[in-house]
């Protein structure tokens, strides 16, 4: 398969420039937690995710973050196969939406003052609007039920598209990022590169997406069977599974959560489809792992899988499963109340509240 060099470098130089969490800004995150008026450890995850943004942050009680939600947006060729409940023109026609500030996302992202960033980094047919960041790598995927999805050139440019943003971003000022996608048949890559990236039965990876019936949920596992026994995907190089069962959301994705790690930026993951992008990206650069916030998780069977292979616990369960990004917007206050804790509450000291007895 042919590369090229220059984004094979992109990716390997993010890849080594994330670093290990402070341990330093860790302790003294917990320490401070621990001097503050409230019984030790009653903050629970609040606690145990303002001791890990110290670590990302390199200090204790750094302010709640500036926050960007990058929905990607790609067509999926596999939707021939009949693997959703909806037309592939419902991709195009909700980046317009987004666009518009119409969508789930938009009112979610609103609430917590988060921008929205659509790009296009495989939507087919043009769409034209200023507000678009179009990043196209190629219209669309191919069915991944007759050939790859794309190259690894293909694949390997998407990671480096979502690096790039991620720089482009941090260099904004935006402290926090969180990962959102549209794609039309996208639960279907995203199965398939979970049942292989982590040995999962096909049918334990496989959910409903939209809302399938049973006749389409036989479809989806028989497509991605074939896929899978087709093109063989390495487990051991995600992305030869990016390229040959993946999608171009997916690859763009785990580039920006490789990016944001090579940045010292937090991630929060969204549902299923982030969760395997995630995946992708921790088989890439192991050490992005200490980077992911879970925010929630989601309805779509496969989603507590993808979470456990991370090892990440989420911190929502409110039976969505949209996508978006709009479990991920969900969890920003969650952010910012963590480090509001531990920038604003007093403690047993100044605030001359007596200290447990034991
Ligand atoms: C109107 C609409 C808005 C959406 N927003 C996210 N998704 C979600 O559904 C799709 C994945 O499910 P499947 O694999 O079954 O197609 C993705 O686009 C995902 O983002 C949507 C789906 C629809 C129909
Ligand atoms: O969890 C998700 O991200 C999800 C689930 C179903 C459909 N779309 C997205």
């Amino acid at each position: 398969m042919t590369t090229n060099p220059a984004t094979t470098k992109t990716i390997e130089e993010a890849a080594l420039r994330i670093r290990p969490l402070d341990r330093e800004a860790m302790a003294e995150a917990a320490g401070r937690l621990d001097q503050l008026t409230k019984p030790p450890g009653s903050l629970g995850k609040l606690e145990e995710l303002a001791i890990r943004l110290a670590g990302i942050a390199g200090e204790a009680a750094a302010k709640p973050p500036a926050k960007a939600i990058v929905v990607m947006a790609a067509d999926h060729g596999v939707c021939e196969e009949g693997v959703s409940a909806f037309p592939q023109e419902v991709t195009g026609q909700m980046v317009l939406n987004f666009l518009n500030g119409g969508a789930a996302i938009n009112v979610l992202a609103r609430q917590t003052g988060a921008e929205v960033v659509c790009v296009d980094i495989g939507v087919r047919g043009e769409l034209a609007d200023d507000r678009l960041v179009v990043r196209k790598v190629r219209p669309g995927t191919a069915n991944m039920a007759r050939e790859a999805a794309m190259t690894r050139e293909e694949a390997e440019r998407a990671i480096g598209i979502g690096i790039d943003l991620a720089g482009e971003l941090a260099a904004k000022g935006i402290g926090l990022l969180a990962t959102g996608e549209m794609g039309i048949g996208n639960t279907t890559p995203s199965a398939a590169m979970l049942a292989v990236l982590s040995g999962a039965d096909v049918e334990e990876a496989v959910g409903r997406g939209t809302g399938i019936d049973d006749e389409g949920l036989r479809r989806k596992r028989a497509a991605i069977r074939k896929a899978i026994k087709l093109h063989a995907p390495d487990a051991g190089d995600a992305i030869d599974v990016l390229a040959k069962v993946g999608g171009l959301e997916l690859a763009g994705l785990a580039g920006l959560v490789l990016g944001a790690a090579a940045h010292r930026i937090p991630v929060v993951i969204d549902g299923f489809i982030s969760t395997v992008a995630a995946l992708a990206a921790c088989r890439i650069a192991p050490l992005a792992k200490d980077y992911l916030i879970a925010s929630h998780l989601s309805e779509e069977r496969g989603h507590l899988r993808a979470l456990e292979e991370l090892g990440l616990e989420p911190m929502l369960r409110l039976g969505m499963r949209l996508g978006e990004g709009s479990g991920a917007a969900l969890a920003f206050p969650l952010v910012d109340a963590s480090c509001n804790v531990l920038r604003e509450m007093a403690t047993f000291g100044s605030a001359g509240v007596s200290v447990s007895q034991g």
